[in-house]
C-alpha cells in the first residue's frame, strides 16, 4: 500500500443475520486528503460500508486498512476515525464548550490538554461566540459546526460523515457544503461522505463511489462520472440523460456502433471490451444537454449524429426550457436549451423535429456481462 493512501477496502461484504447482503465486493483506496462521496439509492448500502469503517458494524469478510494497519476487527474506539451523523448527537444539557469536550474526557486525556485542544478547535469553527450556549440556542448552520468540531478534537485520521446535512434547509445546505468543502481542503483531511443527492456528491467530492443494491457501480472524478457513466444503472442515476437501446455493433477503444431502431449510434464506450461482444444489449447515452433541436426540413450537418421526433412539451424554466420530444411509442427524450434558441424555430407542442448532437459527446454504455 503507497504511504499516501489513509483507507482501503479490500473486497469488503456484509450480510446481516437475517442473510441479507448489504455489501459485496466493495474495493476502494481512498488518498489522504481526499474527499470521496459515497452516493446511491436508500438500501445500496452506503450507511453500512460507512459503519464497517467506523466499527460500528461488523465486517463479514474482507478488509479494512487505514495508513497501513489492518483494523478489520479492532473495535470502534481504537480506529483512528470520527463519525458526524446527521442528527449530530449533541448533548442537549451540555454547553457547545462541553459537547466538543466530551470525547476527551471519555479518553481521560489531562484536563490542560483538553482545553488546549478544544479552545483550538472551537476557534477554528468560529465557535466562540457560542461556546457557552446549548443545542436549543443553536442555529442550523452552528449545530453543524459543532457536529465537526467533536468529531475533530479528537483528531482522527479520516473523518466519516452519514448524510450530515440532510437535516439542512436548501439555502444553508448550499452554503455549509461550501464551508466544509473549504475546511476540508484547509486541514487537508480524508473525508468520507454519505449522501443519496447526487447534485451534493458531485460538488463535494474529490471522487464519488456510485453505489447500487451493495456493490459499487463506478468510482471517478465527478465530472468523468457525469460525462462518462460506465453501466447503464449510473447514466440513470447521475446526470439527465436521454439513453436509447440497441445492440451492440462495433467496437473498438475510441468508439463503438450500436444498431438502434432509430438507426446506427456511436460513441464512446466505457464498457469492457473483453467481455461485452458484438450483438449485445447497450444503450447510448445522450446528456440533455448536448442536444440540439430544430424543425424538421432544415440543413442537416453532416458531421452531427441525430433523431426525428415530435415534440410534445416545452417547459420553460427561466430562461431554459426543458423540451419533450416523442421518439416512438416507447422513447420519449428531454433536452434542455436556451429561450432565444427556440424563438422564431416554429417549435410547438405537436411539431416534427430533428434533433441532433456530437457523437462524441455520446457514451455507450452495456450491461455487465
Ligand atoms: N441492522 C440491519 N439489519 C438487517 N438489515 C439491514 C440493517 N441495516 C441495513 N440493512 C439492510 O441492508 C441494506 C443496505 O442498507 P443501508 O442502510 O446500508 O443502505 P443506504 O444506502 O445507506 O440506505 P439509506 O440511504 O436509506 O440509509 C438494505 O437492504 C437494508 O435494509
Amino acid at each position: 500500500m503507497a504511504a499516501d493512501i489513509d483507507l482501503e477496502l479490500v473486497q469488503l461484504r456484509k450480510v446481516y443475520p437475517g442473510g441479507t447482503v448489504a455489501v459485496e465486493g466493495f474495493d476502494l483506496r481512498v488518498k489522504r486528503g481526499e474527499f470521496i462521496s459515497f452516493v446511491g439509492p436508500s438500501g445500496c448500502g452506503k450507511t453500512t460500508t460507512l459503519r464497517m469503517i467506523a466499527g460500528l458494524e461488523s465486517i463479514s469478510s474482507g478488509d479494512l486498512l487505514i495508513r497501513n494497519r489492518n483494523f478489520t476487527d479492532v473495535p470502534a474506539e481504537k480506529r483512528p476515525t470520527a463519525t458526524i451523523f446527521q442528527n449530530y448527537a449533541i448533548f442537549p444539557h451540555m454547553t457547545v464548550w462541553e459537547n466538543v469536550a466530551f470525547g476527551l474526557r471519555v479518553r481521560k486525556l489531562p484536563s490542560a490538554e483538553i482545553k488546549r485542544r478544544v479552545d483550538a478547535i472551537i476557534d477554528k469553527l468560529e465557535l466562540g461566540s457560542v461556546a457557552g450556549a446549548k443545542e436549543g440556542a443553536l442555529a442550523g448552520g452552528q449545530k453543524q459546526r459543532l457536529a465537526l468540531a467533536r468529531g475533530l478534537v479528537t483528531e482522527p485520521d479520516i473523518l466519516l460523515l452519514d448524510e450530515p446535512l440532510g437535516a439542512l434547509d436548501a439555502n444553508l445546505r448550499k452554503s455549509i457544503q461550501e464551508e466544509l468543502k473549504l475546511l476540508q481542503r484547509n486541514l487537508g483531511l480524508t473525508f468520507v461522505f454519505v449522501t443519496h443527492a447526487q447534485s451534493e456528491a458531485l460538488s463535494m467530492g474529490d471522487r464519488v463511489v456510485v453505489m447500487n443494491a451493495g456493490k459499487v457501480e463506478q468510482i471517478s472524478a465527478p465530472f468523468e462520472l457525469y460525462t462518462r457513466p460506465q453501466s447503464p444503472f449510473v447514466a440513470r442515476f447521475i446526470g439527465r440523460n436521454n439513453i436509447i437501446d440497441g445492440t451492440l455493433a462495433e467496437a473498438a477503444a475510441d468508439r463503438a456502433v450500436i444498431a438502434t431502431r432509430f438507426g446506427p449510434l456511436s460513441g464512446l464506450p466505457t464498457f469492457d471490451r473483453g467481455k461485452t461482444v458484438t450483438g449485445h444489449a447497450a444503450y447510448a447515452v445522450v446528456p440533455s444537454e448536448y442536444v440540439g433541436i430544430e424543425a424538421v426540413g432544415g440543413a442537416e450537418r453532416q458531421d452531427m449524429a441525430g433523431v426525428d421526433g415530435t415534440c410534445t412539451a416545452l417547459d420553460p424554466v427561466g430562461q431554459v426550457v426543458y423540451v419533450s420530444v416523442r421518439l416512438d411509442d416507447a422513447l420519449e427524450v428531454r433536452l434542455e436549451t436556451h429561450r432565444e434558441m427556440l424563438s422564431g424555430r416554429g417549435i410547438a407542442p405537436g411539431t416534427p423535429v430533428h434533433l441532433s448532437w456530437r457523437p462524441d459527446r455520446v457514451t455507450i454504455v452495456a450491461d455487465a456481462a
